[in-house]
């Protein structure tokens, strides 16, 4: 923070940073795995930032949390059974709580100076945490899935970037442990980076699923703080012939995901469509 100013400078968007007005620095800790800082922006609200890169802010988290959230939920059958890897700040579990058919969710987070840290400065994101239908893991999500085969109904991934304690979430094996962890008909979706920014790793990690599950697409939201103002999801499903972009019901007490949303969030612009269709030798 310089002249009461935070930049996101990170070598993942070379050239370009976001900038955020500091009013007060509320938090900063070294935890087991990343620098933990939190602050009280002056627009954004309290903003989670964790080895200098931002999390969430409570102005525009929800956006995020939604839709990786109710993309994934709403296109899927009946989800009773929902696991959350990573997600520690709360805000995705939130969002998994509106689902009617949702019995159990399960949070998978490796670090809980995340989870305490959020619980004590972002309220909004993480009261849900205490809910009854909710169970609290700390741990390695790599090591949970493998003992939870063939368990959950959709697993939703809000993973950090592919740099420190996320990197092994963006790679081929952990793909595989989420498929062997859904139920037949399972979904999965995780955080899929930006199309400014990563377009060779969504690539990558478009190739990965599609040879692992029937269906899989990347879809997208728009999010002031994120760099470049847009993050995408893959997306994905064991059930062939699933449509992804189809809500199958309404999602109640939404501020960003609507149903014309969601199936918008699969239209891409043309520098990104032409990439990411399915069926091209990526
Ligand atoms: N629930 C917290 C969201 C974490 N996802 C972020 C996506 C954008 C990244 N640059 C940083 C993590």
């Amino acid at each position: 923070i310089k002249d009461g100013w935070f930049r996101e400078i990170s070598s993942q968007w070379p050239g370009q940073a976001m900038t955020l007005k500091v009013n007060k620095i509320l938090h900063v800790e070294k935890s087991l795995y990343q620098d933990v800082l939190v602050f009280e922006s002056e627009t954004y609200g309290n903003v989670l930032i964790l080895d200098g890169v931002i999390q969430c802010t409570e102005r525009d988290e929800f956006s995020y949390q939604e839709m990786i959230a109710h993309i994934p939920l709403a296109s899927h059958p009946n989800p009773k059974k929902v696991l959350v890897i990573g997600g520690g700040d709360g805000g995705v579990v939130r969002e998994v709580l509106k689902h009617q058919s949702v019995e159990e969710v399960v949070l998978c987070d490796i670090d809980e100076a995340v989870i305490r840290v959020s619980k004590q400065f972002l309220p909004h994101m993480s009261s849900l945490l205490n809910d009854p239908r909710v169970t609290v893991f700390v741990g390695d999500g790599f090591k949970f899935l493998a003992d939870n085969t063939s368990t959950y109904d959709v697993i939703i991934t809000d993973s950090s970037d592919p740099v420190g304690p996320a990197a092994s979430l963006f790679q081929k094996p952990y793909f595989e442990l989420l498929r062997d962890a859904l139920t037949p008909g399972g979904h999965i979706s995780t955080q899929g980076e930006c199309l400014w920014i990563h377009l060779d790793l969504i690539q990558d990690l478009l190739a990965t699923t599609r040879s692992l599950f029937a269906v899989a697409e990347y879809a997208y939201t728009t999010i002031p703080t994120y760099p470049s103002g847009q993050i995408g999801f893959m997306v994905a499903s064991k059930e062939a012939g699933r449509d992804l972009s189809k809500p199958l019901r309404e999602v109640p007490g939404t501020r960003y995901y609507n149903a014309e949303v969601h199936k918008a969030a699969f239209v891409l612009p043309e520098f990104g469509r032409s990439l990411l269709k399915e069926g091209k030798d990526l």
